[in-house]
């Protein structure tokens, strides 16, 4: 038995750290979001090792940037002479490109590891931060980290489990669609995001179950956003699940297909310059699509589920719950909503990311 945190309660406060803007030490390294990084630590961070430090960006960013990413998914670029904080953050954040394209000649490091670098990108984005982290090599080690209070992890399994997540509480709640509402909270091991159950009547555990996975779209969700048609798909699916009786809809913590809601409303000030939404994210630095569908296949199995049909357009989401060992009995198209100003989001996602007209 030991008080001490685990390595996925260190990841955990890691997280928070960046997003907060306190640096933490990574595998020896000192790591800070670029996004969070404020100018009096990035001062004490240069003269801590200015030649160590380097600006971590991910390939996608670094293509948009015409900067060499060597390690495949991550650049790692020196910092020219000079650099300041204004262009940590013009590099990192797309929303200048167009008034400033020539940001670079930049320079990519080729030889050495990109571990604690990855890392660090992938903790911003567990962060909905931007992905962009300066990290100055070599210098946290453990006597750094103990003397400056900053939290130490380890580095970041690049293919992680699906996380384990415990059913925090549930209750009734009656709903327009069905009197006969369930609301069950579900709270992830690794400290991110809760999600929620929302079942209707009291569905048959051994027959496919009417099911939505919806991930949150603040906009479309619950200010009426006609951009996307998350809205109408939302109380569609609820409408559906009421006159059939019973159904399980899982509303994810996903905002933004996983880059939460800043990063999505930067992604849509790029789609205001001309960029389409897979576009969009590219630039910014993120996949099409950072969601882990995987949660949702592991909250059915949770309430018992081993079979839906699955209300979707949406073949990735067919294709991750048979993955995980929940049968897609059928396919339930859901098509609603769909307006002016979304019918090129909507085509977008038919030509880009395979979603059935
Ligand atoms: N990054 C980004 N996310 C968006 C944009 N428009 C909508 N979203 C998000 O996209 C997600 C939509 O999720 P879903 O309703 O599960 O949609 P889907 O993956 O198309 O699948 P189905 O609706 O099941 O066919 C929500 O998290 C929205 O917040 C956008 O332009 N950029
Ligand atoms: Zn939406």
């Amino acid at each position: 038995m030991t008080l001490r945190p685990t390595t996925a309660e260190r990841i955990a406060r890691a997280r928070n750290d960046l997003r907060i803007g306190v640096p933490v030490c990574i595998a020896g390294s000192v790591v800070v979001a670029v996004e969070s990084l404020s100018q009096s630590r990035f001062d004490a961070l240069m003269a801590l090792g200015r030649d160590r430090a380097r600006l971590v960006l991910t390939e996608r960013r670094a293509a948009t940037l015409r900067a060499r990413a060597y390690d495949g998914d991550v650049a790692r670029i020196v910092l020219p002479e000079g650099a300041t904080l204004a262009w940590l953050r013009a590099s990192a954040d797309p929303s200048t490109d167009l008034a400033n394209p020539m940001k670079g000649p930049y320079h990519s490091d080729r030889e050495g590891s990109a571990d604690v670098h990855r890392a660090a990108i992938a903790l911003c984005k567990q962060a909905f931060l931007l992905p962009a982290a300066l990290v100055i090599e070599g210098a946290g080690d453990d006597a750094f980290a103990a003397a400056n209070g900053f939290t130490t992890a380890p580095l970041l399994d690049p293919d992680p489990e699906v996380v384990v997540l415990d059913e925090a509480s549930a209750a009734r709640v009656p709903l327009e669609v069905s009197a006969a509402g369930r609301v069950h909270v579900f709270r992830p091991r690794d400290g991110a995001e809760e999600h929620y159950a929302i079942e209707i009547g009291q569905p048959d555990r051994t027959q496919p179950v009417l099911s939505r996975l919806h991930s949150a779209c603040f906009t479309g969700d619950v200010i009426g956003s006609l951009k996307c048609d998350c809205g109408p798909q939302l109380r569609a699916a609820l409408a559906q699940m009421g006159q059939e009786g019973h159904g399980v809809l899982l509303y994810l913590n996903q905002e933004g297909r996983g880059i939460g809601l800043a990063n999505k409303m930067r992604a849509y000030a790029l789609q205001d310059q001309g960029f389409d939404t897979v576009e969009a994210n590219h630039r910014l630095g993120f996949e099409d699509d950072e969601r882990d569908f995987r949660i949702g296949a592991q909250i059915l199995k949770s309430l018992g589920f081993s079979a839906v049909r699955l209300m979707t357009n949406n073949p990735g989401k067919v294709r991750m719950m048979e993955g995980e060992g929940v049968q897609v009995a059928e396919r339930v198209p859901l098509r609603v909503g769909e307006t002016e100003q979304n019918a090129a989001y909507l085509a977008t996602k038919a030509a880009k990311s395979g979603h059935f007209l």
